[in-house]
């Protein structure tokens, strides 16, 4: 029987072959699984088995099979995986680790409720405003010559990101990276997903015994309190300060106002409010960031790319107004940019994995209960794939976009793919989806607009290449730390940010309640400095 431990039971798909107990646990990718699952996908086929001892992993790279199984039998694939370090940190109601439960069914339709197309555009005017901040912040880098490194861009990418979130959920902004606010909640991040990573912690989840093992000598049960503990804190802190705002009748729009006026109607505690808000902006900010900075890394890389996004927005916006999301109707070149560099770059490689609530058949193979899911973009919208639905399926290639709605090759059945993949599949759909659309949109084209992006240059002048494949590890990636150079397009644009920037002052102020002293400070020094230096030049 513990030989049997392992093997393949018959009627799953195929897959590499197993050794007894471990299964395929020893060949299992803990870095960069994607490429070895696209590998197999090659030798085994679009839908292929793994087993992990006694569990069942499927893989599956066929858009087909994605839309039929993912899609429309959503009702049986919508679990997640166990994880007991979710329970353990967030008590099971962090929505997007959380099982197919009452609670994450009720925090999935508050989330609907208030994530809508429409609720989501009353927020465009804060996220204009914080783009606009993000282009004003990167043309006042501290060096004067207007060279970047790394680190403006990360940083300021992860305050637009972050401070939307803030305001559209708990309508309080985060002007500066430098503050407690953000620092403190990525450190916390950090924290988390390093004992999130496989290997990280015991394999607690395939075997349960080691559960028990006391926290004296487990770290990263003591790891996990911790982490409990910082988070809770924070996330509670965000919801006590919106309803005190509301006491005050403070009101500005926020999400969280909406929840808490109809807690009692959602079914949802406070414990269950705060971890809710959390799990939105854990979703949102790591995500938008990273979108933007494949986008930039994507650009430097293919300079005859953002010379033909330049023609088509000087075109189309020119040279005295910043862009609107209007404009992007008419600049389907831009369009084009933004749904590839979802598929050259997805930011979730693998999605999130999903689990079956009840054995499925599936073109005469059995998917048992239990049996976790993955969704292999890679084969289907990305890279290193030889019969790629895709025409140079390594290159960022915008134009494909152009010739065919999903970006496939001549000839080519692309009906099975939908533009939503990066955003996940059936149930499990990211939630704020319209919100991180908005949020790309306006920034891709604000971007293209407003800066040359170029490589750096090495002691000789020569521009030294990007790595387009140096990502970090991990479910959700990005690029690693790369050097470049981005400078403003003309002078006429370089003022039209500051002025616009002064502008966002109105839209900004109903935002900036329950700031740190610093962070008051901050907003009032870059104003007059803006003001004053307006004043000057007449
Ligand atoms: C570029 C931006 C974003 C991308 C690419 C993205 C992608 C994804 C993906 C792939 C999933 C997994 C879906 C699945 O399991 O099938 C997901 C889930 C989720 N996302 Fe996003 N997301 C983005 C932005 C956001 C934003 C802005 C929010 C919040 C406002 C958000 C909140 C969530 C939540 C709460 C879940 C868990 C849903 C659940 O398990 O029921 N995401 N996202």
């Amino acid at each position: 029987i513990v030989l049997k431990i392992g093997s393949r039971e018959k009627g799953l798909p195929p897959g590499p072959p197993t050794v007894p107990i471990l299964g395929n646990a020893h060949i299992f990718p803990t870095e960069f699984p994607h490429y070895k699952f696209t590998e197999w996908a090659r030798q085994y086929g679009g839908l292929f088995s793994l087993k992990i001892g006694q569990d069942t992993v499927v893989v599956l790279t066929d858009a087909a099979a994605v839309k039929d199984l993912m899609d429309k039998r959503s009702s049986t694939t919508a679990d997640r995986p166990p994880s007991y370090l979710g329970e353990l940190v967030t008590n099971g109601l962090h929505m997007a680790l959380a099982r197919f439960t009452p609670a994450w069914k009720t925090e999935r339709r508050a989330a609907a409720a208030i994530l809508t197309p429409q609720a989501t555009s009353q927020h465009l005017p804060i996220q204009r405003a914080e783009a606009t901040q993000l282009l004003h912040n990167i043309l006042h880098s501290p060096q004067a010559s207007l060279y970047y490194n790394f680190e403006p861009i990360f940083t300021q990418f992860a305050r637009y990101s972050i401070s939307v979130i803030y305001s559209v959920l708990h309508g309080r902004r985060v002007p500066q990276y430098e503050t407690e606010e953000i620092t403190g909640y990525i450190a916390v991040m950090h924290e988390w997903s390093a004992l999130l990573e496989p290997g990280a912690v015991p394999p607690v989840d395939a075997i349960p015994i080691l559960k028990r093992i006391p926290e004296r000598w487990a770290k990263w049960k003591r790891d996990c309190k911790r982490v409990r503990n910082l988070q809770r804190a924070r996330y509670s802190r965000l919801v006590e300060e919106t309803r005190e705002r509301m006491r005050r009748n403070q009101h500005n729009g926020s999400f969280m106002e909406d929840i808490l006026e109809r807690q009692a109607e959602l079914g949802m505690d406070d414990e269950m409010t705060s971890w809710f808000g959390g799990t939105l902006l854990e979703g949102g900010t790591d995500t938008t960031t990273s979108y933007l900075q494949s986008l930039v890394l994507a650009l430097i890389a293919y300079p005859e790319v953002q010379k033909k996004a330049h023609e088509e927005i000087d075109r189309m916006v020119g040279e005295h107004r910043m862009p609107t999301l209007k404009d992007l109707e008419q600049m389907p070149y831009i369009r084009a940019i933004i749904s590839e560099t979802h598929r050259f770059r997805p930011v979730a490689p693998l999605g999130a994995p999903h689990a079956t609530l009840a054995t499925e058949e599936y073109h005469g193979y059995i998917i048992p209960k239990g049996t976790t899911i993955f969704v292999n973009m890679c084969e289907f919208i990305s890279f290193k794939v030889k019969q790629s639905l895709f025409d140079n399926p390594e290159d960022f290639m915008p134009e494909r976009y152009l010739l065919s709605e999903n970006g496939t090759k001549p000839g080519v059945d692309g009906s099975d793919l939908k533009s939503t993949f990066p955003f996940g599949f059936g149930r499990r759909i990211c939630p704020g989806r319209y919100l991180a659309q908005n949020s790309i949109d306006l920034n891709v084209m604000n971007l293209l607009w407003a800066f040359n992006l170029k490589p750096d240059i090495d002691t000789n002048g020569n521009p030294i290449p990007v790595d387009t494949f140096a990502y970090r590890k991990g479910l959700s990636t990005a690029p690693l730390p790369f050097k470049c150079r981005i400078t403003p397009r003309t002078v006429a644009k370089a003022g039209i940010i500051e002025n616009e920037f002064l502008e966002t002052a109105d839209t900004f102020s109903k935002f900036e309640v329950g700031l740190s002293p610093e962070d008051k400070e901050f907003v009032a020094r870059s104003r007059n400095t803006l003001t004053e230096a307006k004043l000057l030049l007449g």
